[in-house]
């Protein structure tokens, strides 16, 4: 009999795609996995992608992990005509994805091995409809970390117990096994309870409930108690119990340098002494407004510490992502020859992992996309977050408060995350200058820098989560 198959259903951000389909490959390295005599194989259900530029990333992700040798295969779904009056992201994405339901349907029942599950991108929960038509098991693979899962499993129950919207309650709001969560550390669709964002974000914590299991992209001892919040059945509305969840992170995509010499960022940090540079990089989607940028830049001035900071020019009109930044242009007179002997401004994508990696770094200033943060956990470097969009002012309230990894930095979100140079001088100074609150977050990093490392290790916490799985899926099919 053909190997039965897990199905991915990932979106096509590379922080999605890449998360979802490395996540997949650690089911093919269980015993008995996508090698030879393997037990299970995988089968990517690929969107076209609603946007060009997202289109070039994916079908280079496809190629690669086509010539990989493993047992996956892509389907490539036909185009759907994208939605048009949408308000944001999540409205967007979730209705993107809900018009590829008969595709996806026809492509799962035209598979010609059995089905062992689906797993799908948080943002697909639309299609769980057609995965109970089908009768396929399906599981959430949810990219960011329990603390967001928890709150979007507490959202229904919000509802009826907020009545206004979450600035204007009385107090901060509570997620069991979070610290008291303010309501301006909320992620961006709930601020807005008008919004059809806000409405999407409720829809997919509803529908998280109907899914066999729940997949988080972090690790059991990072987060241990919201997991444990969330297993004991305290988060959700009392009677309802949250799928079992499997922490199987950190999943980072580790992808071969593509030559041998050293990038011009690793270069300069080789002669740097150690974790004394501060990193500033915002993400894929982040670029810094104009005098945004020279604050930052009088701040790292006076700082007088080194630093290396990737620094991005504005999208292009209808694009997400940001351009090559016009040093010349953005930063203020002088600033490079003033710095040149301390700091590097890196006007382009840059190599984040190899650089978080360098002993030369110190600190992470980071808009807290959780990639970017299990990265920097990964290596051991304490932050500073500086949320910009999406989950990220949720992901700093974590990083700082809950685990203590990060030294915190006043964020004015009233005027589009703005942050004066006085501030971003005094967390560099705190992150990176021997201070005690910037002591205590590089300790805390260390601590779980070695937790996960040692959750992915054979019988860790992580690889035991991932078996768990397997075992599960092989035994639906067997
Ligand atoms: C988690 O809550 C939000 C996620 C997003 C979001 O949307 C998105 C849409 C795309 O078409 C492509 C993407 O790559 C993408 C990414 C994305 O979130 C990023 O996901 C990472 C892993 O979950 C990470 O945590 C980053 O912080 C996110 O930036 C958007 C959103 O509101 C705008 C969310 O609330
Ligand atoms: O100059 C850059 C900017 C980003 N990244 C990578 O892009 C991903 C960003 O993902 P994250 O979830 O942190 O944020 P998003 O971009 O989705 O908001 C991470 O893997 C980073 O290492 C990178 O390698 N170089």
């Amino acid at each position: 009999m053909a190997i039965p198959t897990v199905v991915l259903i990932p979106v096509w951000g590379t922080g999605h795609l890449m998360s979802m389909l490395d996540a997949g490959k650690r089911l093919l390295g269980c015993r008995g996995g996508g090698g030879a005599g393997g037990r299970l194989s995988l089968t990517v259900l690929v969107m076209q992608p609603p946007r060009k530029e997202y289109a070039s990333a994916v079908a280079a992700t496809v190629r690669r992990e086509e010539a990989s040798g493993l047992d996956i295969r892509f389907h490539h779904l036909p185009a759907v005509e994208p939605p048009t009056d949408c308000v944001g992201v999540e409205e967007f994405v979730s209705r993107f994805v809900q018009l590829h339901a008969d595709h996806v349907r026809a492509a799962i029942s035209g598979l010609a091995c059995p089905v062992a599950g689906l797993v799908i991108d948080f943002f697909c929960t639309t299609l769980l409809d057609v995965s109970r038509e089908l009768a396929v098991p399906t599981y959430v693979y949810f990219t960011s970390n329990a603390a967001c899962l928890a709150l979007f499993l507490r959202l229904p129950a919000l509802e009826e117990e907020v009545t206004v919207e979450f600035e204007e309650m009385d107090g901060e709001v509570d997620i069991p096994g979070l610290p008291p969560v303010p309501p301006s550390s909320l992620p961006k669709p709930v601020m807005d309870k008008k919004n059809p964002n806000y409405t999407w974000f409720v829809y997919h914590g509803r529908r998280f409930m109907e899914a066999n299991g729940i997949i988080v992209n972090t690790v059991h001892e990072i987060e241990q108690s919201v997991l444990a919040a969330i297993a004991d059945g305290r988060v959700t509305a009392p009677g309802a119990r949250a799928p079992v969840i499997y922490p199987v992170g950190p999943v980072i995509s580790f992808t071969p340098p593509s030559d041998d010499s050293p990038h011009e960022c690793v270069r300069w940090l080789d002669a740097q002494p150690p974790a004394s540079v501060v990193f500033l990089c915002f993400g894929s989607m982040g670029s810094l407004p104009p005098p945004q940028v020279l604050e930052v830049a009088h701040g790292l001035e006076r700082s007088g510490h080194r630093f290396l900071w990737v620094l991005r020019g504005p999208p292009a009109a209808g694009s997400m992502h940001p351009t090559d930044a016009d040093l010349d242009e953005l930063l203020p007179e002088g600033f490079l020859e003033r710095t040149r002997a301390r700091g590097l401004v890196w006007p382009t994508w840059a190599p984040q992992k190899e650089i978080l990696a360098h002993a030369a770094v110190g600190g992470f200033v980071t808009h807290g996309g959780w990639n970017s943060t299990l990265e920097s956990l990964w290596f051991g470097v304490p932050m500073v977050p500086w949320p910009l969009y999406a989950e990220q002012h949720m992901n700093a309230f974590t990083l700082v408060v809950a685990m203590g990894v990060a030294v915190a930095m006043k964020v004015d979100r009233k005027r589009n995350n703005f942050v004066e140079a006085s501030e971003v001088e005094r967390a560099v100074k705190s992150l990176v200058g021997g201070s005690e609150e910037g002591r205590k977050a590089r300790e805390k990093a260390m601590e779980m820098k070695a937790a996960c490392r040692k959750a992915v290790e054979e019988g860790g916490s992580s690889d035991m989560a991932v078996h768990k799985l397997y075992d599960e899926l092989s035994t639906q099919t067997a």
